[in-house]
């Protein structure tokens, strides 16, 4: 059967040999989301996202994904409100994806996975000064993520996708100027789960506030195929690997709760 055959295949292509041991290890990311055991939070407030297209600066496959960089030497493009108690600024957005539509999302709800899932990254700049401080600190990050759907094409995700094939090969840069991240977010951005989580991928570190929205945003077939189009590996290596399935395995929940900020 098809759950089968994941089974395998995920076996098959790990991105990375997952460490034997996490610092700490009991609030580890991906997680399946269930929402029957989610608890509402009514203190929980609007989430305040104020992003400058003017900060986009370059797109940067960096062998894991490829990277929507932001210039965040200001604070410029920020994050406040939900779940969180200081402001923190965007400092890159990026996508998890499968090799076809039936799985690639890291995070789950009721276990249904979807075929991509999109991270906004920010760190918190009340308390640190710099990305590299805030990822090693239990309140450094927050990470938006948002589901993504097949259906009816992004229009303003298009002028991404079309300076994709310039990052192609790992270690490949283009700049890449005046993006409004906010087009990615679903049109609720106040119907969301939040949950304390770490970096899923290498350092791993707990550092993450996870806010999930609940609704998707919708992508075409062929905008997800140019994701896919990208190359784990760089120009030079013999083999050339098309980045697919660069999602990590779902975490233990360890006793975590995940709150609501939606009935
Ligand atoms: N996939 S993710 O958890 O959003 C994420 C976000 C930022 C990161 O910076 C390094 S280094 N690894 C990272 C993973
Ligand atoms: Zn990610």
């Amino acid at each position: 059967s098809a759950c089968s055959s994941k089974l395998v295949l995920s076996r098959v292509h790990p991105m990375w040999q997952e460490p034997l041991a996490i610092p700490g290890g009991d609030r580890q990311s991906p997680i399946d989301i269930v929402v029957r055991k989610s608890v509402f939070d009514p203190q929980l407030r609007p989430l305040k996202v104020q992003y400058d297209p003017r900060t986009c600066q370059q797109i940067w496959n960096n062998g894991y994904s490829f990277l929507v960089e932001y210039d965040d030497t200001t604070d410029k493009s920020t994050l406040k409100g939900g779940p969180l108690e200081d402001q923190f600024r965007l400092c890159q957005f990026h996508f998890h994806w499968g090799e076809n539509n039936a799985w690639g999302s890291e995070h789950s709800i009721d276990r249904r996975l979807y075929p991509a899932e999109l991270h906004l990254v920010h760190w918190n700049s009340d308390k640190y000064s710099l990305f590299e401080e805030a990822v090693i600190e239990e309140n450094g990050l927050a990470v938006i993520a948002v589901f993504l759907k097949i259906g009816k094409r992004h229009e303003g995700l298009q002028k991404l996708v079309d300076a994709l094939p310039a990052v192609r090969h790992k270690d490949s840069v283009v700049e890449f100027i005046k993006f409004d991240p906010a087009c990615l977010l679903p049109e609720k951005i106040d119907d969301y789960w939040t949950y304390a989580g770490s970096l899923t991928t290498p350092p791993l570190t707990e550092a993450v506030t996870w806010i999930v929205m609940k609704q998707h945003i919708e992508i075409s077939h062929d905008q997800l195929a140019v994701f896919r189009s990208l190359l784990f590996t760089s120009a030079e290596e013999q083999v050339q690997r098309s980045m697919v399935n660069n999602f990590r395995v779902q975490q233990a929940l360890k006793g975590r709760t995940v709150r609501s900020s939606f009935t």
